[in-house]
């Protein structure tokens, strides 16, 4: 196995029970136990090769508070809300200020947040609609909105972290993807000031002094990338399998238009640079062209 060229340290912010450990024990060990462990410590890497060139993704879930180092460190976010629970999407805008203004103290002026609602199984539960996920994925100019099921969706968590790699890769090569860097920024920045020490938050301690044991020795190595037509640069594929249905409206998302009546489960994917919205269906789930003929 080749070692890795460059490391990736993405950090996902949530409140607490979002499922940031379980969207991260499934991209990883590819399992969902549904079991719930406050004091359980997940630092994981995963190497993933794209185009070539081989990355080392690590993945750092974090507690909402006292984490400005975390963010100073990170270099991709997402940012995790629970469909089924709404304080824990109103709790984005504050993690989204608290991300930039971590980072407005470092040199790195441009990096993918992506919003993500996570339990997309729980559907009759839901309290966040998709339209209130997508516009607040535009009002902060986030890159990309996903809803995932860290039960249901393996291809599409796997998906969602490809599309994390690729935008870091986007932005090392020069692209801007961010807004104009803000006036804190230009600002001299203030000295660190030590933290509270949290459960997760000494886990970056010890990774960034080069003292942690893993509690996993489990890492995912080698996963190829096949699939060129995801890169970002190529227009939208021509769906030429059951497995994905994609619809294009070309019109900006904050234009008022009709939506489709989806299927669910499902996952939304908005990339909200090209103001293009996607809307795929995993085949097992439903088969598109049952879905067509139903309608
Ligand atoms: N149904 C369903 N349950 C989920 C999903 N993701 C996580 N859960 C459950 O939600 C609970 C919390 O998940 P965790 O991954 O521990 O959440 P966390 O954000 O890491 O929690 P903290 O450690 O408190 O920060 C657990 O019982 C998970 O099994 C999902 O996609 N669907």
């Amino acid at each position: 196995m080749a070692a890795a060229q460059k490391n990736i340290r993405a950090v996902i912010l949530g409140a607490e029970r979002t499922g940031k450990s379980a969207l991260v024990k499934k991209y990883i060990h590819s399992i969902f136990t549904g079991d719930y462990d406050p004091s359980f410590e997940t630092v994981d890497k995963k190497l993933t090769t794209i185009e070539g060139r081989t990355y080392c993704l690590d993945l750092i879930p974090a507690e909402p508070a006292g984490e400005n180092l975390l963010c100073q460190t990170g270099e991709a976010f997402i940012l995790l809300y629970a469909i089924d629970n709404r304080k824990s999407f109103q709790h984005l805008r504050q993690l989204h200020a608290q991300v930039k203004q971590a980072k407005a103290r470092t040199s790195l002026a441009n990096f993918p947040i992506f919003i993500v609602g996570s339990k997309a199984d729980l559907e009759s539960e839901r309290k966040v609609s998709l339209e209130e996920g997508r516009q607040l994925a535009v009002e902060l100019q986030c890159q990309k909105l996903f809803e995932i099921s860290a039960k249901d969706h393996q291809v599409e968590i796997d998906d969602l972290f490809e599309k994390l790699v690729r935008e870091v890769i986007r932005v090392e090569q020069g692209s801007t993807i961010n807004e104009p860097t803000s006036p804190l920024s230009q600002q001299q920045s203030p000295p660190v000031r030590p933290r509270p020490v949290s459960r997760k938050s000494s886990v970056m301690d010890r990774l960034k002094f080069g003292s942690l044991r893993r509690k996993s020795s489990m890492q995912t190595l080698s996963r190829q990338n096949t699939d060129n037509s995801l890169s970002e640069n190529m227009p939208p594929p021509t769906p030429t399998s059951r497995s994905v249905r994609s619809v294009s409206y070309g019109t900006p998302l904050s234009t008022p238009r009709q939506t489709p009546a989806l299927p669910t489960p499902f996952r939304l994917d908005v990339d909200t640079s090209s103001w293009r919205e996607t809307v795929k269906w995993p085949t097992e789930i439903i088969p598109e062209e049952d879905y067509f003929k139903a309608r």
